[in-house]
This record gives C-alpha cells, sequence and structure tokens, in this order.
C-alpha cells in the first residue's frame, strides 16, 4: 500500500483559502499557484502553462524522480530557488498513468480563461486557473489509463465500532468507468477475504480508520488508500448526499440500505464528486449484495490457488488466464468478477450453466455470436468518459455500432429453440436501447472518425447544412490560395515560389534565398512583405493572403464550432438513455461469457457439474485446468483421476481423505484441481472431468505452498500456521479444505503432531469436506480411529532404481517418499545420494510408523473442548494462593492486619 498524507480535497464549488503570508512574498502566478496548491495537500499538482503541465517544489521533485525527466528551476521563492519539472500536455495521459501506477494522486490544474482576457484586465493579471480534476487510482475513466479487462473500484470502507467487541463494516464500491454500484455489510472477521474479493484499486477510509491498529494490516493489503476527513462518512448526512447524487427525494424506491452501508455508499459518491469536480458521471443505483451470496475465499487462498494472478504475478499461468476465452473487454471483466465470486444458490448457478449448456450444444450460434461481439465497442465505458466531459467521437461511433450489434445479436439468438432465462434475459435487455437513435448516431458521424473532438472533421457531409455551408466557405478559400500561387509565381517570374502554412506565420509565401532579394526589391517590395529569412528560404506575406487567412480561419472556427454543439447534441442523447445502454451492454457481456465458457467447455472437454445443496463432493476423472493445458502444449496427457468426499449414507458430513505419496507425484496437484473444480462449478462454468457432483461450497480454504512473508516479519512457519490456525478456528460443515503439508517447516515430531492434532480437529470439530496432503505415512494410522478418514496414495513404479511418476491416486497409503530418488533427479551430485540413502536406512531402522500405531492405540481420541472451557478456564487452588500473595503489602499492614492476613492464606490451603 502506498500511504499518504490525508488528502484536503475542497467541495467543487469552495474557493481555496488564500495564503496571507505567503502572498506578501511572491509574483502573483506563484501566489496562485500556492493558493491552490494549499487546497490539494497530499496531491501532485498539475499546473497548465501553455502547452504543458508544470510542477513545481516538492511535487517537481517527486515527479521527476518518478518519471525520469529533468528538474529545473523557475524563478525564487523566499530567496531560494524554485525547483520546477513539466510534462507536455499532449503526452499527460502517458505522465499520468506512470505516476498513478507508483502510488501518487493528481490535481490537475486548467487555464479557465483565455490568455487575452487576462491581458484585457491588466497588464500584471494572471490568467485564471482552477482544478478540473483530481486523478486517483479509483477514480480513472480514460482508456489509457484502464486496463480492459480487469474493473477498477473504488471502495469506500465505513466502520460502525461495538461496545460488545465484533466491528460491522459498511462497504461500497464503486468502477465510475462502467457505472457500477454494490454495497453490503460485513463482520470484521469477513472483511480481509471480502477487500481480497472486490480487490480496489484505492479504497477510502477516515482517517481515524487509517490509524488503527488492527486494520492496518488489512489495509496495507490495497493498494492505495486515501484518508479523508470524518464528514465525508457521516451517518447523519448518508442519506441526503446519496439522494442529492442521483436526484431523487428518497432513496427507498432505489435501493434498501443499511444505515452503514448508505455511509460508505454516500462516502464513495463524494469523493467520486470530488475527484471529478462538479462533474456528475451517471451511476448505477447501488445494488446490495446479500451475505453469504458467495463463496467466501480468503486473501491466501486466493493467492495460493492462482486464481487471477500465479504467486509470482503474471496473468499467465492464473486459472483466469487458463479459461478465459472471451472477446471483449467487458466479457473478461465479468469472467474476472465471477471468479472472485463464485455464487452459493444452486439455482442461480443452475441459471448460468443452462446458457453455457444451450452454447456448447449449438456451436453454430456459439461462434456467430462471438464474431459478432468480436467487433462490438466497449459500451459501458465510452458512455462513462462521454457523461463526464472526456469522450470523443469515437465513443459516440461506439454507441451506434452497440446498438447495430445488439440487432444482429438479436437476430442471431432469435433462431434459438426455447432460449434458457439467463439468453432470455440479455435478449430482453438488448432490446431497450432506441434503434432511432442509432440511426440518427449513423447519419451524423463520418467513417473516418478523430481521436478528439476538438480536431473536428468528425460529422458527416449533408447532415447538417449550416455545417456544410461554412465547409464550403473553408475549402473554397484554401482553392483560391492554390490559385493565388500560380499567380504570384507568374507575377515573380519565380517558378518555384510557393504557398505554405504553419502555426506560428499562418499562411506565408516562400521562395528560396537566390530570389529572396527581388521580392524584397521594388516594384514586387510593395506587394510582399517580409517576414523571416531561414538558411535556405525566405518568408513573405502579403495583405491579400493576410484576408484570405482570416476568411479561412473565420470559417474553420465557425465549422467547428458547430460540429462540436453536434457533438454535445448527439452526446446528450446517449447519456439520457444511458441506462438503456447500460442494461445491453451487460447482456453483451454476459452473452460473452456464456459463449467462452461454452468454447473452453468444447474445447477442453469439459462437462456440466451437478451443483446442489447437498453436502457431496463427489469428481470422476477430475483434471487440473491450468496443468493441463501446459501439459497439452508439450503434447503430454494429463491423468485424470476421482475424488469423493461425500457422506457416506449413513453419515452427516462429508469425509477428510490424506493423501500420502513420493514427492513430485501429483499431490499438490491433485489437491488444487479439486478446489479449482468447486470453484468453477460454481461460477457457472462447465469443468475438468467426466461427472461432479457438489453440494455447494460456502467457504473454500486452502493452505498450500509456503512463502515467507518478510515483510510483515512473519517466517514460512508462521505463514503456515497463521493460515492453518484460521482454518481450524472458521472452517464448517459446507467449507472445502485443502491443506498441503501442514507442519513441514519445523522439526519432524513438532510437525508431525501438530498435523496429528489438525487432522483430529478438522474430523471431529470441524467436519468439513477435506483433502490433506503430508509426507508423514505415520498419520495414516489415524484412519483406523477416525471412520470418515480415508487414505489415498499416488503411484510411483520403480524401474531399474529410478522412479517412474504415474500420477494415479488410489486408496491406500505409500511407504517411502521416493525423496532421494527425486533429489538424484534434480542432479544433487552422487557422492552426497549415497551418503544420503545409508543415512536414510540407518533411520529407518528405527520405525517411526511403530511408534504412531501404538501412539494410536494409546492416546485416547482428540476430546474437542468446548470454547468456554479454553477460554476462561477457572483458576486452581495454586494459582489462587498465588494471587492472594502476591496482592499484601506487608510495607503497610498493622502487625494485627498481617497475622489476620496469614490466618486467611492458611484457610485457602485445600483441607486434607
Ligand atoms: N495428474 C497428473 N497428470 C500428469 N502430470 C501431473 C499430474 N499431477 C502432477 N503432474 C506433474 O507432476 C508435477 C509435480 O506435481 P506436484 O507438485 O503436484 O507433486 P507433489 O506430489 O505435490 O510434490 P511434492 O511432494 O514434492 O510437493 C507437476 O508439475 C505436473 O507437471
Amino acid at each position: 500500500m502506498t500511504m499518504q498524507q490525508p488528502i484536503q480535497v475542497p467541495p467543487a464549488d469552495e474557493a481555496p483559502a488564500p495564503q496571507a503570508e505567503a502572498a506578501a512574498r511572491v509574483t502573483p502566478m506563484m501566489e496562485q499557484y500556492l493558493e491552490i496548491k494549499a487546497a490539494h495537500q497530499g496531491l501532485l499538482l498539475f499546473y497548465r502553462m501553455g502547452d504543458f503541465y508544470e510542477l513545481f517544489f516538492e511535487d517537481a521533485e517527486i515527479a521527476s524522480k518518478t518519471l525520469g525527466i529533468v528538474l529545473t528551476k523557475r524563478g525564487k521563492h523566499q530567496g531560494a530557488d524554485i525547483p520546477m519539472c513539466g510534462v507536455p500536455v499532449e503526452r499527460a495521459e502517458d505522465y499520468l498513468h506512470r505516476l498513478i501506477s507508483a502510488g501518487h494522486r493528481v490535481a490537475v490544474c486548467e487555464q479557465t480563461e483565455d490568455p487575452a482576457a487576462a491581458k484585457a484586465r491588466g497588464n500584471k493579471s494572471v490568467v485564471r486557473r482552477g482544478v478540473v480534476r483530481l486523478v486517483t487510482p479509483g477514480t480513472l475513466t480514460e482508456d489509457t489509463l484502464l486496463d480492459a479487462r480487469a474493473n477498477n473500484y473504488l471502495l469506500a470502507i465505513a466502520r460502525a465500532r461495538s461496545s460488545a467487541g465484533g466491528d460491522r463494516f459498511g462497504l461500497a464500491w464503486i468502477d465510475i468507468s462502467t457505472a457500477e454500484f454494490m454495497v453490503t455489510e460485513v463482520s470484521g472477521g469477513e472483511l480481509a477475504a471480502t477487500l481480497a474479493r472486490i480487490n480496489p484499486n484505492e479504497a477510502i477510509v477516515t482517517d481515524a480508520l487509517f490509524g488503527d491498529n488492527e486494520l492496518g494490516q488489512i489495509l496495507r493489503e490495497l493498494p492505495a488508500v486515501t484518508p479523508l476527513t470524518r464528514d465525508v462518512f457521516d451517518g447523519a448526512t448518508a442519506e441526503k448526499r446519496l439522494c442529492d447524487y442521483f436526484a431523487v427525494a428518497t432513496m427507498d424506491g432505489l435501493a434498501q440500505l443499511t444505515r452503514l452501508e448508505a455511509t460508505a455508499a454516500a462516502a464513495a459518491v463524494t469523493y467520486v464528486d470530488r475527484t471529478q469536480v462538479g462533474k456528475h458521471p451517471p451511476l448505477s443505483p447501488p445494488a446490495r449484495e446479500a451475505s453469504g451470496a458467495t463463496m467466501a475465499i480468503d486473501p491466501a487462498t486466493r493467492a495460493n490457488l492462482e486464481l487471477t494472478r500465479t504467486l509470482a504475478g503474471e496473468r499467465r499461468g492464473s486459472l483466469l488466464d487458463a479459461i478465459d476465452r472471451t472477446v471483449t473487454s467487458a466479457g473478461s471483466r465479468l469472467l474476472a468478477q465471477r471468479l472472485a465470486a463464485p455464487l452459493t444458490d444452486a439455482p442461480a448457478i443452475g441459471r448460468r450453466l443452462d446458457a453455457v449448456s444451450a452454447f456448447v450444444a449449438d456451436s453454430a450460434a456459439r461462434e456467430d455470436i462471438r464474431s459478432i461481439l468480436r467487433g462490438a465497442p466497449d459500451m459501458s465505458r465510452a458512455l462513462a468518459r462521454l457523461s463526464v466531459g472526456r469522450g470523443g467521437p469515437r465513443d459516440l461511433a461506439g454507441i451506434r455500432d452497440g446498438i447495430i450489434a445488439a440487432d444482429q445479436v438479436l437476430t442471431r439468438l432469435s433462431e434459438l429453440d426455447q432460449p434458457p432465462q439467463e439468453i432470455a434475459a440479455v435478449m430482453a435487455a438488448l432490446q431497450r436501447p432506441s434503434r432511432e437513435l442509432a440511426a440518427e448516431f449513423a447519419s451524423a458521424l463520418d467513417e473516418q472518425l478523430p481521436l478528439i473532438k476538438r480536431d473536428g472533421g468528425f460529422v458527416r457531409q449533408g447532415y447538417e447544412p449550416a455545417l456544410d455551408e461554412a465547409r464550403n466557405l473553408r475549402d473554397a478559400s484554401r482553392l483560391v490560395v492554390a490559385s493565388m500561387q500560380a499567380r504570384y509565381a507568374d507575377a515573380t517570374s519565380v517558378k518555384g515560389l510557393k504557398i505554405r502554412h504553419n502555426n506560428v506565420l499562418g499562411y506565408f509565401v516562400e521562395v528560396t534565398a537566390q530570389h529572396g532579394d527581388k521580392l524584397m526589391s521594388p516594384p514586387l517590395n510593395a506587394t510582399f512583405i517580409h517576414r523571416q529569412t531561414l538558411a535556405g528560404q525566405v518568408r513573405f506575406t502579403t495583405s491579400e493572403l493576410g484576408e484570405i487567412e482570416a476568411k479561412i480561419a473565420n470559417a474553420g472556427d465557425r465549422a467547428l464550432g458547430l460540429e462540436l454543439e453536434i457533438f454535445e447534441r448527439l452526446c446528450g442523447k446517449a447519456l439520457a438513455i444511458s441506462d438503456d445502454l447500460r442494461a445491453a451492454a451487460q447482456g453483451f457481456a454476459r452473452l460473452d461469457v456464456a459463449t467462452s465458457l461454452a468454447k473452453l467447455a468444447v474445447d477442453e472437454n469439459y462437462v456440466r457439474p451437478e451443483v446442489d445443496g447437498s453436502l457431496s463432493f463427489a469428481i470422476e476423472a477430475g483434471r487440473h485446468p491450468v496443468v493441463e493445458q501446459a501439459l497439452k502444449r508439450n503434447g503430454e496427457p494429463f491423468i485424470a483421476n476421482a475424488c469423493d468426499l461425500s457422506p457416506a449414507p449413513a453419515q452427516k458430513s462429508g469425509q477428510l481423505w490424506l493423501l500420502t505419496g513420493p514427492n513430485m507425484a501429483g499431490k499438490s496437484t491433485f489437491l488444487r484441481q479439486n478446489a479449482l473444480i468447486a470453484l468453477m462449478a460454481q461460477i457457472g462454468s462447465f469443468v475438468p472431468a467426466t461427472r461432479a457432483r457438489i453440494g455447494i461450497v460456502d467457504r473454500l480454504f486452502s493452505r498450500v505452498g509456503a512463502a515467507d512473508d518478510l515483510a510483515r516479519g512473519r517466517s514460512t512457519f508462521m505463514v503456515e500456521m497463521v493460515e492453518t490456525a484460521a482454518i481450524l478456528n472458521q472452517a464448517g460443515e459446507r467449507s472445502l479444505v485443502i491443506l498441503d503439508e501442514i507442519g513441514r517447516g519445523t522439526a519432524t515430531f513438532d510437525g508431525l503432531s501438530i498435523a496429528w492434532a489438525a487432522i483430529e480437529h478438522l474430523h471431529e470439530s470441524n467436519r468439513c469436506r477435506t483433502l490433506f496432503a503430508t509426507h508423514y505415512h505415520e498419520l495414516t494410522a489415524l484412519a483406523a480411529k477416525l471412520p470418515r478418514m480415508f487414505n489415498a496414495t499416488v503411484r510411483v513404479k520403480e524401474w531399474q532404481g529410478n522412479v517412474v511418476f504415474l500420477h494415479e491416486v488410489l486408496p491406500g497409503s505409500a511407504d517411502r517418499s521416493y525423496g532421494i530418488q527425486v533429489a538424484k533427479l534434480a542432479g544433487l551430485p552422487p557422492a552426497v545420494i549415497t551418503r544420503a540413502k545409508s543415512v536414510l536406512s540407518k533411520l529407518e531402522a528405527q520405525d517411526r510408523g511403530q511408534t504412531a500405531r501404538a501412539l494410536v492405540d494409546d492416546l485416547p481420541l482428540f476430546a474437542v473442548p468446548t470454547r468456554a472451557a479454553t477460554e476462561a478456564a477457572p483458576p486452581s487452588e495454586a494459582e489462587q494462593l498465588m494471587e492472594a500473595v502476591k496482592a499484601l503489602q506487608p510495607d503497610e499492614m498493622s502487625p494485627r492486619e498481617a497475622l489476620d492476613a496469614l490466618y486467611a492464606l492458611k484457610a485457602k490451603l485445600p483441607k486434607s
């Protein structure tokens, strides 16, 4: 996390406080700069000066370091040089991107009047400037600043303290680039998992929360956290601020929010409003996420299972990368969202699966729709840019093409026989946007469109007569210029005379140096006025050229003005139906996900899972979705394996599989593949298996792989124990738990004992569906005592002293780890291998297995102590006696009191 100074953001319409002291000694421009800067502390100030944004003082030092640009000086302030650096306006987005990625936030300050107007007010007047926008990681809209395939969430976190312990948190998250707005309320225990799921780019909290020790840990996991003053999180004004934003009298019709959710939601919209400085990006009304509606997955499990990123931080190699066959950015974003939040409602999962099934069955429809979607624009982001005034002609075209694509998709979908509910809902959404709007946009917009509206030339000829007239005038004048060139060449007898144009001189006559004198001497100098002499050319103007130029400029300005008016009009029409357009955009995304999951299922030979409310977990011939694809690229097969953790008929809860097997046999792969299959099933995807029946998993836990977390001062073993503790404390009957090599990071007997006790606890207390892989073969003996524990092993073959990995999971247990054979394969020196073998045979002679079997017989089965017993056991007599002695203060006692105390102590002794 980047730790930030609190931002002071004045409300959009409030003038920044003047700095009287600074004003006394500084130039008027610096005075203006300091005023604006003072009102935007904690942000880098991009101060517009002509074609550059300049940064001064510490901002300049930070920016020059982060961007690798030159630090210069400009004038003095209080006797010292003012450090300065600048970025050209046309490249500003690139620089903004780099500053935001480095965790900074930027206030963009523009000139708000024409420099000529400032001059007219007096020679010393400074051009008026104002901050038009705050650029922060969570409030971006530009394509160039955003990852098209990921959502960009701003998250507000509001806390309600409870004296009984157990704080509650209201969360509201917004993607202003797509208008999504969600809220929920969670307990302190659920906070970390929920934040990991939302994965915001920026979080906002109160100053108090920012400095809170307990929360600090969790907040540090986030990429950027911005502390704000308390008023932003004021519960009393929350409803009113939300109503103002949505321009309604009461929020009741839009959303039913708890007070805490409303507080967070109001904080989020207040921040959006302030960063966009008065512009009002349209947002969907806050949608409330019911708690428990999605599978809870804590941050460690998400990271370990490499859902959206590998442990090395790459998208490539993650589950998302392996299953993402979407063809649009919005589809890719939706798939990532679903993967982050698998559902727990079996009928809802069934509806998603029905849509996928339909496209598995009808491959022609699937491919046709995918090819239409491939060309469809990202309507929601185009709309968002238009709504904050940062859109261009191509965004209007995006809306037009989106509606056209909607019609094409509808035509194709209407050929489906009885579309399932999910597809019918998509069809309804695609019907919503007005077709007249698309027709109007089609007649207004030209074929080739400039990126920015100020370049003009995007309105089609024939759309608006006044515009055509202005353009004709401009173009006719240009023709006049061309004929003038011929006339001047004739009159001067200089064949090579040219009329050219640049931004400094405007139109000018240019001849080579050798003809310059001729034009500067009588009689020609009466017509040609000298302007500039360069090394090879001399430039002139004429009064006739000046007049034509003014005409061209006027006609050009008028044409551009008219185009901009048309742009605003069209933009207004699009925004007026933004809800319909967003619904259609969301429909595209849903369709993209359904067809892409169908394609995945067909390409990779997946099966539709049966998902229900039972506690089953039965996978036939399951495969690891990522490893399988990696092996396939090398032409190697993946060995499928079954897994059954379903309760036996007479038992209520699930099984615990203890998986032993040699190193490199495929234990971790097996564990992960089963977790991933559950997860894929619950996002509504087909799964890599020949059959899968899964009773809803409400929480997924994994403790696999090991990595130090030195930044948090935790060793590998400590990380392992913290994660294991979370599982043992939280897993319930509906959870799915995978544990890989618990206890391996410490001394053998400590590790074995911890693993032993953990298995007993999982079996007796958590009673969750569990896969437990280990190299402690002694643990297999526990199966004799634990009725729902089942031993499984991964088979290998020994061949000519080497081990051959078969990757087959079978009932039974391994007797050896073949660690030395694997070490040999890895290239350890032969001398070390030979020595290791002889040490091993000595150790094996002591036979630890014997001890374990004896332990199973000797130790009573793990008794799960009740919580009350562990938490508040009454003190023993000895402890009571000790406390009483400690409480005595002999120096302050009279002899009589001392004697009484002695009797009292004696009375406390147990009577025997
Ligand atoms: N079912 C399978 N089919 C084909 N190859 C597999 C299979 N399972 C695993 N592998 C291959 O074997 C390699 C080792 O697998 P994995 O890491 O799961 O072994 P492990 O038993 O957990 O090893 P260790 O105990 O050393 O951690 C994988 O990288 C993969 O390439």
